[in-house]
């Protein structure tokens, strides 16, 4: 299915290694789970939202789409600088097209908590990548709401949900570490008279509590076991449109900060990043792995963490990284592989059940972009094990992306660090997170063809 903002034609590029190391300092686009949120959150609040620096990637474009098509004006007003005339938490009407929800499972999963307690009734899909991927997940839970879903096999979009307006409050643990679904049930609870209450066995990304709570929502989060949460909302707030302030995007920070520690010689800075501690699994792994990483100037943005990131290029070291971990980098575990096919000695990634239904399997594709660029890696139960080579990676592989941005930025930043040219299949997916991603590398010396 063609869309108006899907990657439009399928875009090869074969990397080698820069003739001098890198070096810069460069902003990375804004976060990509903060700016969803922030065009959501604004169209179910009452007045205008001004957000700056809105990830203006594919993914999030389509949620712009999807939340004008149900009633909300909004406007960008330049880079980065949106306006969201809000319609309230009984505003959005019935969308009169199938909503498209191109490569973003974050929007089609915090989409049907919406749809699943408003009152009309609306169709989603996606591109082939995300028609494949679970939906389930969410439709498990919020069918309690009294919503009537029907989906293709398997609980596959493309998904027709018949909402309730008054859907009863849910109590809600979640059997997978996942922020969309918490985030879809805690979504679906706003138009819910009560407490809507989700149990989260290992914590995920918070940024839906912690938006909802500037938007003027009661939010509650308590400790629960070992590393667990329980949150609590209160549900027909009245959410009031306030400014948003979108930290750079810590999942894309990674790509650049990792290509510094490789590539012989080079230190680049990365300002803004958004440093939310449940985000910030990558980093704390890379310093086990002896990564010179410098976190600087520690504020609080737009109710974020956020701080300035300096790489310096060293040698690396093997890690095991635990389960407990995951949820805290979920995104970013092909290019911490890439890290350790690149370090000394053995790594080993625990508890990777959820990479395989992301934009493809990244177990899978993950293995297979190692193994063409003569990396040895195995895969045990859920866990990953790299054999790094200490520094020289062999390259030469063609890389399939899969659909997958994730995979395609991983390939080019192995390619920057090999001996032998990698070629990946197709770099067009990237635009969906991280627009402007080659021309940004360019920037600090990276020489990719464009
Ligand atoms: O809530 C979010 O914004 C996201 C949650 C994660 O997905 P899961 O909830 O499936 O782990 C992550 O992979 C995705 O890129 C963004
Ligand atoms: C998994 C990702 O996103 P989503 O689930 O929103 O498609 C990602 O960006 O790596």
């Amino acid at each position: 299915m063609k869309t108006d903002h899907a990657p439009s034609s399928v875009r090869a590029l074969t990397v080698t290694a820069p003739r001098a190391p890198l070096s810069g300092s460069v902003h990375v686009p804004g976060d990509k789970s903060i700016s969803h949120r922030s065009l959501m959150f604004s169209a179910l609040a009452r007045g205008t939202t001004h957000i700056t620096g809105l990830l203006e990637g594919e993914d999030v474009l389509r949620t712009a789409d999807a939340m004008r098509a149900l009633g909300a004006s909004i406007t960008r007003n330049g880079p980065g600088t949106w306006t969201v005339q809000g319609c309230g938490l009984d505003g959005l009407g019935e969308p009169a097209d199938v909503l498209d929800m191109g490569n973003s499972g974050t929007a089609a999963r915090l989409l049907s908590g919406i749809l699943a307690s408003h009152g009309f009734t609306s169709v989603m899909t996606g591109d082939a990548s995300l028609r494949g991927r679970p939906m389930k997940r969410v439709m498990d839970p919020l069918a309690a709401t009294g919503a009537t879903f029907l989906a293709r096999r398997g609980g596959r979009l493309p998904l027709a949900i018949a909402g309730n307006a008054n859907p009863p409050p849910l109590s809600y643990r979640l059997p997978v570490a996942s922020a969309q679904v918490k985030s879809a049930v805690l979504l679906a609870g706003l138009n819910a008279v009560g407490e809507t209450r989700v149990e989260e066995p290992v914590a995920t990304r918070d940024h839906t509590e912690n938006m909802l709570r500037h938007f003027g929502a009661s939010v509650r989060v308590e400790p629960m076991g070992a590393g667990g949460r329980v949150i609590t909302l209160q549900g027909r707030p009245d959410l009031v449109a306030c400014d948003i302030v979108v930290p750079g995007d810590p999942s894309s920070a990674a790509f650049v900060l990792v290509a510094a520690l490789l590539v012989p010689g080079s230190r680049v800075s990365v300002p803004g990043v958004g440093l939310n501690p449940l985000r910030t699994g990558l980093f704390t792994s890379l310093r086990e792995m002896g990564a010179d990483l410098v976190i600087s100037n520690e504020r609080v943005e737009g109710g974020e963490p956020v701080g300035d990131i300096t790489a310096t290029a060293g040698s690396l070291h093997g890690v095991d990284v635990p389960a407990t971990r995951a949820p805290s980098m979920i995104d970013e575990y092909p290019i911490l592989a890439v890290a350790a096919a690149h370090a000394n000695g053995q790594s080993r990634f625990r508890g990777l059940e959820e990479l395989r239904v992301k934009e493809s399997d990244r177990l899978a594709a993950t293995v297979a972009l190692l193994e063409a660029n003569g990396i040895r890696v195995e895969v045990v139960g859920d866990d990953m094990i790299v054999h790094g080579t200490g520094g020289v990676i062999p390259g030469g592989g063609l890389v399939h992306t899969h659909m997958d941005h994730r995979l395609a930025m991983s390939a080019i930043i192995m390619g920057l660090a090999a001996a032998r040219p990698v070629s990946v299949d197709d770099t067009a997916f990237i635009d969906t997170s991280f627009p402007g991603f080659v021309t940004l590398m360019n920037s600090i010396g990276a020489g990719l063809g464009a």
